[in-house]
């Protein structure tokens, strides 16, 4: 691969030498200039100091492909040391025989049938939230997307039991961050105001609302996720408590909302840049005429290989985190027993030796014809692989879609050709500005054959 440029190595460098804290830091900054450097200078494993502890990070599809198949049974799951006190109990956060019988269960939420009955709310539930957007100059995109995912993800999953009150959705999705953004804590102890002070209050609130939702759950037999978790069961007819719904939920909810709305604000931001592209894929979506199903939109070519070029330049989980359990060597570099380690699935879509142009917006490299992701099985991993791959995977391809294809059947939207959101690192990457773009709605002859309610 290119080696990173002397300017940026010389600005990791800096970083890194700052003791105990260098490695986070630098990270926080620029994790794909980090990794980049490190692959440069170590090669596929690569040591950093981090607080309390020296991190291995696992560079390149060799590699994380090796540690995420797990084949030598040498790692469990990392996630523990960075969000367990607020994920805890959460399926990533399970192991072992514990993690594939409560993965057993889960599964029974997510069968096709289910899938489908949870994504035929989808249209008309984002064209609602939609009906909120008021387009302007300067629309701050990414948290109006990040408001309709949570209210969708809280529509589609929690049924009756959803937020209808936009104070208790405020202080919900509030909480919500509150735990994700402790992942980046420097100081991992509560102090009044500091960020695992926040975290431990947002996992409280969240327990005590969806405690409190539970036994109308449990009562109305419906087709939403929570309804469905009280009473799925595996072969042998064993069931989650309420403690287990309780924990799933707030894991599902997070993991439902956030990715997604990762990719979507991606996608404004390189489709508000790319007039091609954006009209493009609205021809194909508004060629489906005013009400398409989901179904027809599962087939988009044109809007799925969007999605996927989004995902490979931001992957919304940069980073798998794992544990070694004994001494073990992965593409010929060493991790010893009890070692932090990072899984980096982003760079591994950013190797030239994979994909031609990395850094350019191209979606077609996913065409047949071009199919870079085939050029290594592990160059394009943003739902990671192994035991622990992504269980909403479909789920959210299909959110994803129907967001995107209800956008653009309803706006144009542009951004200034040289702008370049400013990332947040800290856990998920987000643009820290909002993004904003220039909203506009489409002229009415356009959006007649939108696939509008
Ligand atoms: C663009 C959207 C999404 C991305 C990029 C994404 C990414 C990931 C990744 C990388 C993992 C693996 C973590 C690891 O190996 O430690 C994961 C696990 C998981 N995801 Fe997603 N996710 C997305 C959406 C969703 C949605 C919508 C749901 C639920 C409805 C979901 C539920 C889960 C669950 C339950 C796991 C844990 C699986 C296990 O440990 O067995 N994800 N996701």
């Amino acid at each position: 691969m290119a080696a990173a440029s002397p300017a940026t190595s010389r600005w990791v460098r800096a970083k890194l030498a700052v003791p105990v804290i260098g490695g986070p830091l630098a990270y926080m900054h620029d994790p794909l200039t980090l990794m980049r450097h490190l692959y440069a200078r170590y090669g596929p494993v690569a040591p950093v100091s981090m607080p309390g502890r020296t991190t291995f990070f696992v560079l390149g599809p060799d590699a994380c492909g090796a540690v995420l198949q797990n084949g030598e049974r040498a790692f469990v799951n990392g996630w523990e040391f960075l969000v367990g006190p607020f994920f805890q109990r959460g399926l990533m956060l399970l192991d072992g025989a514990e993690h594939r019988r409560h993965r057993r269960i889960l599964q029974q939420a997510f069968t096709r049938e289910r899938i489908e009955s949870y994504t035929a709310a989808l249209g008309p539930a984002i064209a609602d939230e939609l009906d909120g957007w008021r387009p302007r100059a300067a629309f701050p995109a990414y948290p109006a997307l990040k408001r309709l995912t949570l209210n969708l993800a809280t529509r589609i999953f929690m049924g009756g039991h959803r937020i209808a009150d936009p104070a208790e959705l405020g202080r919900i999705n509030q909480a919500f961050i509150d735990c994700v953004q402790a992942g980046g804590a420097l100081l991992r102890v509560p102090v009044a105001g500091n960020k695992w002070h926040r975290a431990t209050r947002g996992r409280a609130a969240l327990e005590q609302f969806l405690t409190g939702q539970l036994p109308a759950a449990r009562e109305a037999s419906g087709d939403d996720l929570f309804s469905v978790l009280t009473r799925v069961q595996d072969e042998d007819g064993t069931r989650f408590g309420d403690l287990d719904v309780v924990n799933h939920m707030i894991f599902l909810l997070m993991a439902a909302h956030d990715t997604s709305t990762s990719t979507a604000s991606t996608a404004l931001y390189h489709l508000g840049r790319d007039d091609e592209w954006q009209e493009r894929v609205r021809e194909e979506v508004l060629a489906l005429g005013p009400d398409p199903t989901v179904r027809q939109l599962s087939e988009l070519r044109d809007l799925d290989m969007v999605i996927k070029e989004c995902q490979r330049l931001v992957a919304p989980v940069p980073v798998v985190a794992r544990r070694a359990v004994k001494d073990t060597e992965v593409a010929g570099g060493r991790i010893p027993a009890g070692a932090h380690t990072a899984v980096c699935l982003q760079l591994s879509h950013h190797l030239p030796e994979y994909w031609s142009r990395p850094e350019v917006f191209d979606p077609e490299r996913f065409a047949p014809e071009r199919a870079e992701d085939r050029s290594h099985r592990f160059a394009w991993t943003p739902f990671g692989g192994g035991v622990h791959k992504c269980l909403g995977m479909a789920f959210s391809d299909l959110e994803v879609r129907t967001l995107l294809a209800r956008i653009l059947a309803r706006f144009r939207w542009s951004v200034p050709p040289d702008y370049v959101p400013p990332m947040s690192n800290v856990s998920l990457p987000y643009p820290r500005d909002g993004l904003p773009i220039d909203l506009r709605s489409l002229p009415v002859s356009a959006s007649r054959r939108s696939p509008e309610r």
